[in-house]
C-alpha cells in the first residue's frame, strides 16, 4: 500500500512546519525521514499516518486520496492496515508484555488473547521472549521499544510508521530492529521511519531530507 504526501504543508500556531512537502513511501521498501531534531519528521510522519490533518495539500493512501477523511475511514486504515511504533512507546504500563503485543484481541476480550505462537515468535525476534508476563511498567525504554517493534510485527500490517525506533537500543538490538524493519519491507509491507539514526538511514531503500522551516 503506497503512502504518498503532495504539497503537504503544516502550519502550527501561525508557525510553518513543513513547507510543500512531496513523497512516495512505496510497497516493498524502507523510507527514512531524516533532519535536524524540530526539523518536522515526526510532524510528516503523524500527517502520513492520518494522526494529523494537513493545512494544505494531499494525502495519498493506496492511490485514494485521503486528506478528507473523516473518522470512520482513518479508524478502518489505523484497525486494517497500518502499525504505529511511538517515540513514546504507546504501552499500556500496567499491562504484560503479552498483553501489549496481543493489543488488539486482548483489549476486545478483556484478556490476554490472540495467538500464542505467534507471540512467542515476535517475542523472540525482538529479544524479548521469556517476558511475556512482565507488566510493561517494569521494562527498559530499550525494551518498550522492542515491544512497540513487536506489536509492530504481531499486528501483521500493510504498512508501518516508526518514529526513531531504535533511539535507545544498544548496538545489538539496534542492528536486530533495523534488520526486523528491512525484512517487513521485503515482505512487500510499505516501512515508513523517522530517525537520527545514520545506520538506520544507510539501511533505507529511501532517503527524504528534512530541513528546520
Ligand atoms: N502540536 C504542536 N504544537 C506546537 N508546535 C509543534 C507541535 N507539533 C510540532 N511542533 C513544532 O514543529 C516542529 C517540528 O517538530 P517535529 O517533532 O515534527 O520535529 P522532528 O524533526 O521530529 O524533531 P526531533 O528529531 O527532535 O524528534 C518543532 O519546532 C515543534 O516544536
Amino acid at each position: 500500500m503506497e503512502i504518498g504526501v503532495e504539497q503537504l504543508t503544516v502550519v502550527i500556531d501561525g508557525r510553518t512546519i513543513l513547507n510543500r512537502v512531496s513523497l512516495a513511501c512505496r510497497p516493498g521498501t524502507v523510507t527514512a525521514l531524516v533532519g535536524p531534531s524540530g526539523a518536522g519528521k515526526t510532524t510528516l510522519l503523524n500527517v502520513m499516518g492520518l494522526l494529523l490533518r494537513p493545512t494544505a495539500g494531499r494525502v495519498r493512501v493506496g492511490g485514494t486520496d485521503a486528506t478528507g477523511w473523516g473518522s470512520r475511514q482513518r479508524r478502518r486504515f489505523w484497525r486494517d492496515h497500518a502499525a504505529f511504533i511511538l517515540q513514546d512507546y504507546g504501552v499500556i504500563e500496567e499491562e504484560s508484555v503479552a498483553f501489549n503485543v496481543t493489543m488488539r484481541a486482548s483489549l476486545l476480550r478483556g484478556r490476554v488473547a490472540g495467538d500464542p505462537e505467534r507471540l512467542r515468535a515476535v517475542l523472540a525476534a525482538t529479544g524479548l521472549e521469556g517476558r511475556e508476563r512482565e507488566p510493561a511498567v517494569r521494562l527498559s525504554g530499550g525494551e518498550k521499544r522492542r515491544l512497540g517493534v513487536a506489536r509492530a510485527l504481531y499486528k501483521d500490517a500493510r504498512v508501518i510508521f516508526a518514529d526513531e525506533p531504535t533511539a535507545s537500543l544498544d548496538e545489538r538490538n539496534r542492528a536486530r530492529v533495523i534488520e526486523l524493519l528491512v525484512s517487513l519491507a521485503r515482505q512487500g509491507r510499505t516501512v515508513v521511519v523517522a530517525t537520527h539514526d545514520e545506520a538506520m538511514a544507510r539501511a533505507a531503500d529511501s532517503l527524504y531530507a528534512l530541513q528546520r522551516a
